[in-house]
């Protein structure tokens, strides 16, 4: 795989890169990560769809939830930012959006967000009128085919600027403010995101909606799993008791005050620091009971040779002697901090059921073994994820192909390696813009960080 061309800002100017900080001894820090980009911009949705007012409590400020409001706010949404307690930005308050008598065209951009480009398509069909979804150039590589058709299939009309039919972005929807919904089958292999999309709006179709899936297994079932959860909790009855099929019953969605759980997938990263340095790192809030997929933590760091507890709301990760490879199955966004990890093993280790992550913000299994092997490493692709072995590694610059755990992972690497750089850290700001500095306080807190040659290691350079 051939790595991108230096990243540069507006004005042309390559950007520099950043110094990933070497953790000369084991760090000891207590992290808060902001809230989760997938709960966030599922209640975004819903309380969109909900019938009054909804206020998220300690939602994610980011590029993706940004993207996600914008998105909301074109089909007719209020969203207005209110003081509140989070450490992070403010809450937000959301008034719902009504089909307008009148039909309107608008433009949406859904930036790289999965979220976005899956999720957004299905309301818009509940506005009146043409919306035009597009994003960023690599946005109209990932996998939208799914949606289409669904929507298609549902009576709503799709169709690319020129008229053809698109199987990717670009495309308008014309929404006319209903849909009928019913039984729909569809191919959720290549995403999760494509059930989650359908069912979130599903209550608002007029009939409901019977989702059947069909072809390979569909990935990420955690993430599906908390889109049935939420619905749930907002009133919205879903049987997924026969596997593949969804059955929502139409209804209101109940418009909701809702506090949102810190980002447990982007918690792993700094979760990592703590066997890559081999020292400790805690983190408050983690919730006793939770969705997200990033809560398998605690199993996957254990069986890496780390000691993990949870007591008093507080997961305590400490970094054994070693870190060990391993088999991990079904690590979904985890993958390329698992990935990370996995190259400063002191044994093999073999990824699997990742297929999908060819289809994300970039080729994921591509550009790790990219940059893996770039740094000496010895990372090899499977059809279905990684074989990563262990070899010494040495200092080099870690590309991020406008991926945020790409960027994530080289940070990581740069921890136990001393020298790696990391090119457009910036790009973390998809789902944690403080990322440099979040990273930076941890280690200030109780480690001997090296900041790289110039001295600017710990520290945002852009
Ligand atoms: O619904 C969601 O919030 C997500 C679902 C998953 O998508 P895939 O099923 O495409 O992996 C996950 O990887 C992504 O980061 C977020
Ligand atoms: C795959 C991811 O994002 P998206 O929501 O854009 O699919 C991710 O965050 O790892």
């Amino acid at each position: 795989m051939t790595a991108p061309a230096a990243a540069r800002d507006e004005s042309g100017t390559p950007v520099q890169h950043w110094h990933a900080p070497f953790a000369a001894g084991p760090v000891d820090a207590t992290v808060t990560v902001p809230g989760s980009k997938s709960l966030t911009n599922r209640y975004l949705v819903l309380a969109a769809l909900a019938d009054g007012p909804s206020r998220l409590r300690a939602p994610l400020h980011s590029r993706d939830s940004a993207l996600m409001i914008d998105a909301l706010r074109q089909l007719g949404a209020t969203i207005t930012e209110v003081p509140g307690d989070g450490a992070f930005g403010p809450d937000l308050e959301v008034l719902p959006f009504h089909a307008a008598a009148e039909a309107s065209r608008t433009r949406i951009d859904c930036g790289l967000a999965g979220t976005v480009m899956r999720f957004v398509p299905p309301l818009a069909a509940l506005r009146n009128g043409a919306s035009l979804f597009d994003g960023d150039p690599h946005a109209r590589k990932r996998p939208m085919g799914t949606i289409i058709e669904a929507l298609k299939a549902l009576g709503v009309a799709v169709a690319a600027e020129d008229g053809s039919a698109p199987s990717s972005l670009p495309f308008a929807v014309e929404g006319t403010g209903t849909v009928r919904g019913g039984h729909l089958v569809i191919d959720a292999s290549a995403s999760s995101q494509f059930v989650s999309a359908l069912l979130l709006v599903g209550a608002r179709f007029d009939e409901g909606l019977h989702l059947e899936h069909v072809g390979k297994p569909v990935p990420s079932l955690d993430h599906i799993n908390m889109t049935v959860d939420v619905l749930r909790g907002v009133g919205v009855s879903v049987d997924d008791s026969v596997p593949n099929h969804w059955v929502v019953a139409p209804g209101p969605i109940r418009a909701f005050d809702q506090r949102i759980e810190q980002d447990l997938s982007n918690a792993g990263p700094f979760l990592a620091a703590a066997l890559a340095s081999k020292g400790t790192v805690r983190i408050p809030n983690w919730p006793a009971e939770t969705q997200q997929v990033g809560d398998l933590w605690r199993g996957i760091l254990a069986r890496m040779g780390a000691k993990v507890s949870l007591a008093d709301g507080v997961l305590t990760v400490t970094g054994g002697p070693e870190i060990r490879g391993g088999v991990f199955a079904d690590t979904s966004e985890l993958a390329p901090t698992v990935a990370a990890l996995c190259a400063l093993a002191s044994g093999p280790s073999r990824l699997t059921g990742i297929a999908h992550l060819r289809g994300h913000e970039t080729d994921r299994l591509a550009a790790l073994v990219t940059e893996i092997n770039r740094l000496g490493g010895d990372a090899e692709e499977t059809n279905d994820g990684l074989v990563i072995r262990p070899a010494a590694l040495h200092a080099g610059v870690v590309h991020s192909y406008a991926d945020h755990r790409m960027a994530t992972a080289g940070a990581i690497l740069g921890l136990a390696v001393p020298g790696v750089q990391v090119e457009d850290i910036a790009t973390t700001a998809k789902t944690m813009p403080d990322f440099p500095e979040l990273w930076a306080a941890m280690l200030s807190q109780g480690s001997s960080a090296q900041p790289g040659p110039e001295g600017r290691g710990s520290g945002a350079e852009h």
